[in-house]
């Protein structure tokens, strides 16, 4: 039987909320206006309500009727007999993102964002020791194709995809350096990038998988710069990219991160240690977990309004010093901060009603993916302990990797394998099925994605996991989403344009009123995101940015500064810039932080 209809079962909160934050309600002094409620506009919302004085009312608005954007989880059918109770809850889809990274200055946020929230009893956590975690598999001349996981692995087994790899890599080892000192930006597509330093198979086959994987995107279109950054240090710090990784690579973190890494690691040593071992994690009821939590506490503290079903329609900036107005269909409110999480091309659409547009916001086109969770009652139907395989990139200069995948295949997730945990009585396989990104058209016939019949996404899906896993039968549950304009891609030259912005928002139209965050500009991972919401709050805190008196303009980007260039990499900051935004290099900060 194949289903489309869903069981869902809401979240049940154990979250205590702070009672310092429920007594009486205090005038208001200040009204900041956060808008959107995806992970980001959440987020900012939270640490807003964390950090100014319950005298500056934060209204979060939302345009749809649930929060998280496209951070959603759904439990469809029932896994037992007894429909919805415990040991019986049904299937979980993840219809975006699955799981988050503990890693880096993002993971740590994250993590502590989960601790504050009182998450951790819902955590799974997938060890970096797990074979899920280690095998990673790409779909290459019509096989799956294991990718060595270590230096061993490497010398005793050569899938197809290998070949010529390992010479690739000891050439780029040798290869001169792009030449930085006349390109001070720098950037160049991932696939040129790639290409330049390792050849055309590597370029196509692997880096393209693996902007499949990420971004959905292609390799030829996307900022070297922007979305893969450490082989962008690699060679502009050690000249090559083998080399850097032989010598430990060069760490993204600025001050202000490590900082914040410290703080959160020393509260909880036995938690930070434990998860850094981890190579992902996820929630028992789904990602949007974390996206609900957010929203139930937000509405438990008394000078916070979350607004749902309302859109934001206008925004309009007043003269130097006023107030902005923000309307919505169902009224007005007049903020002296507005941050902006909606995507950029939204907020475009905002500003450019009233006649103040800002440089930049429409640039990046954003791909559609169509996303396909399948769920079979055998829970050995596929060979693999692995998180699923990736497609690489077809060029028209080269025949495809692969002849028997159906065009647009991204790729597949073993969802059961990659995150154990999520059915009581795990008798399932799950599988999800990527389609189109950047190959939109190739797999749907040029069709727009208003336009495509989801049964006929579902029957292409089953398609593809016949053809490259010899699935055959049907599944028991099938759930088909598609997902318009979902994931930026950041274009060459994404940074430049990003400076660009950070100074128009200093113009005088825009100075200390209005902030941005969110997916379209400084990273598009859910680490990334709460990371940088933490950031721009923090930051406006610090520079008082949210009173009369301020020191700094804080715009959201204010990374640009200092990033990349030979002041971005173990540099000092400029003048006028905070010290801990400057980027350090490996091993400088080790006797500050661990002392
Ligand atoms: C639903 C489609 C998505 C695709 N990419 C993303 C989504 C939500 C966003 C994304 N995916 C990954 C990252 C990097 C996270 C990080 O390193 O911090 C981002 C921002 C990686 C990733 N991709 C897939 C999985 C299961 C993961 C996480 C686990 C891991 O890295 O080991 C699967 C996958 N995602 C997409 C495709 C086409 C795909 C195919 C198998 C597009």
């Amino acid at each position: 039987m194949l289903s489309h209809s869903i069981f869902f079962e809401s979240h049940k909160s154990s979250y205590h909320p702070n009672p310092t934050r429920t007594t009486p309600p205090m005038p208001v002094s200040h009204q900041i206006a956060v808008l959107g409620g995806g992970i980001s506009g959440l987020s900012a919302a939270y640490y807003l309500s964390q950090n100014v004085p319950a005298t500056t009312k934060i209204v979060l608005f939302e345009g749809s009727k649930r929060v998280g954007g496209w951070i959603e989880s759904k439990r469809v059918g029932t896994c037992g007999p007894e429909k919805g109770k415990p040991g019986n809850e049904g299937v979980l889809f993840e219809l975006g993102p699955r799981s988050l990274r503990p890693k880096g200055a993002g993971g740590v946020v994250a993590l502590d964002l989960i601790r504050n929230l009182s998450l951790t009893d819902s955590l799974l956590t997938v060890p970096a020791t797990a074979p899920s975690a280690r095998n990673r598999y790409i779909y290459y001349h019509d096989k799956i194709n294991v990718l060595p996981s270590s230096g061993p692995s490497l010398l005793l087994s050569r899938p197809p995809i290998m070949r010529g790899v390992i010479s690739s890599a000891i050439s780029e080892a040798f290869r001169k350096p792009k030449d930085y000192a006349t390109d001070p930006d720098g950037d160049e597509s991932v696939y040129a990038f790639a290409e330049r330093r390792f050849g055309a198979h590597v370029a196509r086959n692997l880096v393209g998988s693996l902007v499949h994987g990420i971004y959905a995107g292609d390799a030829r279109e996307l900022s070297l710069r922007s979305t893969l950054r450490a082989l962008y240090d690699n060679e502009r710090v050690y000249g090559s990219v083998v080399r850097g990784v032989v010598k430990g690579g060069v760490e993204i973190e600025t001050f202000r991160e490590k900082g914040v890494m410290w703080r959160s690691r020393r509260e909880d040593t036995d938690f930070f240690s434990a998860m850094e071992n981890m190579s992902v994690i996820g929630f028992r009821e789904g990602m949007e977990a974390l996206p609900r939590r957010l929203r139930e506490v937000l509405e438990t503290i008394e000078n916070v309004e979350v607004r749902m079903e309302e859109e934001v329609t206008f925004v309009k900036m007043g003269q130097e010093g006023e107030d902005i107005k923000v309307e919505t269909e169902k009224g007005a409110i007049h903020a002296s901060h507005v941050i902006s999480a909606l995507p950029a091309p939204t907020l475009h659409k905002l500003l450019s009603a009233s006649n103040q547009p800002l440089p930049h916001l429409n640039h990046n086109p954003y791909v559609d993916v169509a996303v396909v969770n399948l769920a079979y009652d055998n829970p050995k139907l596929v060979p693999y302990d692995g998180f699923g395989f990736l497609t690489p990139l077809t060029t028209d200069d080269h025949p495809p990797a692969n002849k028997t995948t159906p065009p647009g295949t991204l790729g597949v997730v073993f969802d059961s394998n990659a995150m154990p945990g999520q059915e009581p009585t795990g008798q399932y396989t799950k599988l999800t099925v990527m389609l189109g990104g950047h190959q939109w058209d190739e797999a749907f016939d040029g069709t727009p994605i208003g336009a495509v019949v989801p049964d006929e996404v579902l029957w292409r899906a089953m398609d593809v996991v016949k053809a490259t896993l010899g699935v055959e039968s049907p599944p028991l549950y099938a759930l088909t989403n598609l997902h318009a304009n979902c994931i930026p891609q950041y274009r060459v030259g994404h940074h430049t344009r990003l400076r660009e912005l950070h100074a128009a928002l200093q113009s005088p139209v825009y100075k200390h009123r209005l902030s941005v965050v969110g997916n379209s500009y400084l990273g598009v991972s859910v680490p990334d995101c709460i990371k940088n919401a933490r950031a721009l709050v923090e930051e406006l805190v610090a520079a008082g940015g949210l009173s009369e008196e301020k020191a700094r303009c804080v715009t959201g980007l204010n990374r640009v500064e200092v990033e990349g260039g030979e002041e971005g990499i173990g540099g000092e900051a400029g003048p006028g810039e905070l010290k801990d935004s400057v980027r350090v290099k490996k091993g400088q900060l080790g006797v500050v932080m661990n002392g």
